[in-house]
């Protein structure tokens, strides 16, 4: 078990080297541009090559599982690899597998990828609320209980997900709106329930949430977020991270600025990654 919460180690390395999450997306065109086939073994040059090249500046990376998937066992098997070199190069990782069931076989999801023992233990993973928020508690349990995290979608990056999100509930909030709510409750609680432990406790919980960086106005109100925040859509999709302080405002601190393709595709010279990732960085102060 990780021996400190998820909140006090993202805090630790993003304060060692900055807030940018590069995402792991070894799309079939990636692997084209990288000059590699389409196999297993094209997948772990290009996946494991990412971390080879910036495992030991860049804080977080968030492996995108059905990229891997898509080989089978041995794409599973180039994931676990992967999800070993982050942590060996003493970063962190969000797995994005984007899981959401009924209470029962969500626990089996949270097995999967929250538990000590797991062979695909991430440090975090992200989840969809589509059956609940409640539904999701078996994961969030188990991370809180393993040291670990989870990122709720809440506002997606892609517009086909405004008339879910932005629908109107009973009592007048959006959808996007009650998600942020329910993981700010939580994380209160899980706050709330921590040893005094004064300037060294954590100042926020482990539910995060993912926020697109696709639009500036994000339809939701982040300002008593008490949680991690996710904000993929950089780069490819058209986000800047030169918009994120108009679009999170106060809550800009608890943003992970995240790019796969805007950094993936100055591959594969190591030298050339590293300048791609370290170009998001600088346009981010
Ligand atoms: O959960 C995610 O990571 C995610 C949520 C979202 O709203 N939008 C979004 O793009 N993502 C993921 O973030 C990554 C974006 O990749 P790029 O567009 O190449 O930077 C992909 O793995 C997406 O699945």
């Amino acid at each position: 078990m990780p021996d400190s919460s998820y909140a006090a180690r993202l805090g630790a390395v993003t304060a060692a080297r900055g807030r940018l999450c590069v995402g792991i997306d070894p799309h079939p065109s990636m692997l084209d541009a990288w000059g590699l086939p389409h196999t297993a073994a094209g997948l772990e040059s290009c996946a494991r090559g990412m971390v080879e090249a910036l495992g030991e500046t860049v804080a977080t990376f968030k492996p995108q599982s059905a990229l891997f998937e898509e080989y089978g066992a041995a794409g599973i098997a180039v994931l676990e690899s992967v999800l070993d070199d982050i942590r060996a190069a003493g970063a962190l990782s969000i797995l994005d597998v984007k899981r959401g069931d009924i209470g029962s076989t969500m626990a089996g999801y949270a097995r999967a990828y929250l538990r000590d023992e797991a062979p695909l233990a991430a440090d975090a993973i992200t989840l969809s609320p589509y059956l609940g928020y409640d539904s999701l508690l078996p994961a969030i349990d188990l991370a809180i209980a393993s040291g670990r995290g989870v990122y709720v979608l809440a506002r997606t990056s892609n517009p086909e997900g405004d008339h879910v999100q932005l629908a109107v509930g009973d009592d007048g909030r959006v959808v996007a709106q009650q998600i942020v709510d329910a993981a700010t409750e939580t994380n209160r609680r899980v706050l709330a329930e921590l040893p005094p432990e004064g300037a060294t406790a954590p100042a926020i919980g482990p539910v995060g949430l993912v926020v697109g960086a696709t639009r500036l106005d994000t339809g939701v109100d982040l300002d008593a977020f008490n949680g991690s925040i996710l904000a993929p859509g950089i780069g490819a999709q058209g986000g800047k991270v030169t918009d994120l302080p108009a679009i999170f405002g106060a809550s800009l601190g608890h943003v992970l600025p995240t790019t796969s393709r805007g950094v993936m595709a100055a591959g594969p010279g190591a030298e050339a990654l590293r300048q791609a990732a370290r170009t998001q960085v600088m346009s981010m102060v």
